[in-house]
């Protein structure tokens, strides 16, 4: 259909600039005749195909008042036109990352994407609404003063999953049906499998998104194009169902790679954890020292800090990463009952362990930083002279995974004094004071090596849903909050030193575990620094 054949003026509004055109109309930008208000104005013939903004405009009111949700101001039909009137905004995600010259974006960016993206999905979830077309084109941001936001535009491919006769689910189906969606982002199970899309499938979208903005060149399979023909169609299904989560995802940091874990995991009615995934993306910004809030910023300021992984697919393996995923299972084998240390008092320590244990292996330094599976963090320390020792630029995660493992094998106080020293060494020289998942993952190995290494413990770090509740209950008495966890670090750090016995340090480290939990920012300060370093002092004291 012609531009020219569009009227010039439809309701209250005089039609300006095209904006963009999609499949069944074109977007203009408007202006009120009376207010001169400026919007954007949604077009369409009424005989088209695909009438989406009839549907669409089902789906506005429930969406109104919801951040990052465009307001309608107006809707109906004028002779030949269905129009949509809605708040003007700005670029597309996909214009944004086209325009610029770089192949990934950064992280800082990505983490706002998702965790402003998943807030959009949980509110319109929260309305009984499904997107069910999530992609860079459908995230646009808001003009000035809303530039930092995301909104979700375009729900022609909307439905309602709560059906409003019987307040139910709608129900799952192994029945034909026609795709809705598209081929770049649309989950595995709708694209590939016929599923009906649910929310989980809205949350794919988003994690596939994610990946797709992280990899130099894209997603494999939005690489030709879109598919022109059935055998071109079949053949990027099939290559979207074939591809592993771990490819996908080789060299990014693993939030990403288990956000899209998670999103397969669920059960078709399952109401996906939004809050867990928010904090998640939060967390790794804070890790990374971005700024804590999910502002998208754009263009990114500099110093930009990125992570680059390796296009897929992989390269062929080279010898050096074949010894490295050897000596990587190596150090995961367990070839024998492992000797424990168990709870033990000061007269008791010191006994040779009762048996071998496999000796842990360092995992080898890679030979190059961007090898496979390492994250390159450019910014401007990187060439700084002063970087930190090759150990510690192995990524984070997996440093502390490693230190995770090591101590089981920690068999007396000796050895246990030596991992909880590295331990404090390597938080040390890490730029960011954030207790990471994996940081907790160590604090739960050393006390469960110090009060009973045969049974399960309750992991310290608790679900990020009681944090939230626990940080909403704070933001009532921030300070309180505060004091009672300085307070708390503080006598932890002055009883260490003379705690008795293995079980009472287990308590401690279970305190000290449990307050940083709780704090906003899981930081580790000066006293817990302090708490740690007496800790294996008081460790090899009692050796
Ligand atoms: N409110 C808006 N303000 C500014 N630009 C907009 C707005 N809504 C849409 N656009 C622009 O128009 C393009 C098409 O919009 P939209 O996706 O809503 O239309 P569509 O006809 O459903 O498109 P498609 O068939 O591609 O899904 C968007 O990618 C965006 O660039």
């Amino acid at each position: 259909m012609s531009e020219n054949h569009f009227p010039q003026r439809v309701g209250n509004y005089w039609l300006g600039e095209c904006l963009g055109s999609g499949y069944s109309g074109s977007i203009f930008k408007a202006h009120h005749v009376h207010s001169g208000q400026i919007v954007a104005l949604k077009l369409q013939h009424v005989d088209v195909e695909c009438p989406t903004n009839r549907y669409e405009r089902g789906f506005y009111p429930s969406l109104q008042g919801g951040v990052g949700m465009p307001t309608l101001w107006q809707s109906g039909v004028e002779g030949e036109w269905d129009y949509l009137v809605i708040d003007l905004l700005g670029t597309s995600l996909d214009s944004l990352f086209r325009k610029r010259a770089k192949d990934v974006m950064d992280l800082r960016s990505v983490l706002c994407i998702a965790q402003q993206v998943i807030s959009r999905l949980e509110f319109m979830h929260n309305r009984g609404i499904l997107h069910r077309d999530i992609q860079l084109g459908n995230c646009v941001i808001g003009l000035r003063p809303f530039q930092h936001i995301i909104y979700m535009i375009d729900f022609g491919f909307s439905k309602r999953y709560i059906d409003p006769a019987t307040n139910r689910h709608i129900p799952d189906s192994k029945a034909k049906r026609d795709f809705i969606g598209n081929y770049w982002f649309s989950s595995v199970g709708v694209h590939c499998r016929g599923r009906v899309p649910s929310r989980r499938d809205d949350l794919e979208a988003v994690a596939l998104m994610l990946i797709h903005l992280l990899t130099p060149g894209g997603l494999s399979w939005t690489r030709n194009g879109v598919p022109k023909t059935d055998a071109a169609h079949d053949r990027l299904i099939r290559e979207k169902r074939d591809a592993r989560p771990e490819d996908l995802c080789r060299g990014l940091p693993p939030e990403f790679e288990d956000f899209l874990r998670y999103c397969r995991r669920l059960k078709f009615a399952e109401r996906p954890d939004y809050q867990r995934w928010k904090n998640e993306f939060r967390e790794l910004a804070v890790e990374k020292e971005y700024p804590d809030n999910d502002a998208f910023i754009w263009p990114p300021p500099n110093p930009e800090t990125t992570v680059r992984v390796q296009a897929h697919p992989k390269p062929p393996a080279t010898k050096s990463d074949e010894i490295e995923r050897l000596l990587h299972g190596l150090v995961n084998l367990h070839v024998a009952d492992r000797p424990v240390l168990g709870t033990r008092n000061i007269n008791e320590v010191g006994a040779p362990p009762v048996q071998a244990a496999v000796k842990p292996i360092e995992k080898p330094k890679p030979l190059h930083e961007d090898t496979e599976g390492v994250i390159v963090i450019s910014s401007d320390g990187e060439n700084d002279s002063q970087k930190a020792p090759a150990a510690h630029r192995l990524p984070k995660a997996t440093h502390l995974t490693q230190l995770a493992r090591r101590v089981p094998d920690a068999t007396d106080n000796v050895a246990l004094a030596k991992v909880v020293r590295e331990f404090v060494e390597f938080l040390k020289t890490s730029r960011s004071r954030t207790l990471t998942k994996e940081g907790f993952a160590v604090l739960d190995a050393v006390y469960k090596q110090l009060a009973d290494p045969s049974v399960y413990v309750v992991p310290l770090r608790t679900s990020r849903r009681n944090n939230a509740n626990e940080s909403r209950e704070n933001a009532n008495a921030p300070l309180d909050a505060r004091r009672a966890k300085m307070n708390k670090l503080f006598a932890l750090r002055r009883e260490v030193g003379q705690a008795k016995d293995n079980k009472t340090l287990a308590r401690m480290v279970a305190d000290f575990g449990t307050v940083i939990d709780q704090s906003n920012g899981r930081t580790i300060t000066k006293d817990a620094f302090g708490f740690l370093d007496g800790l294996a002092a008081k460790l090899r004291a009692m050796s």
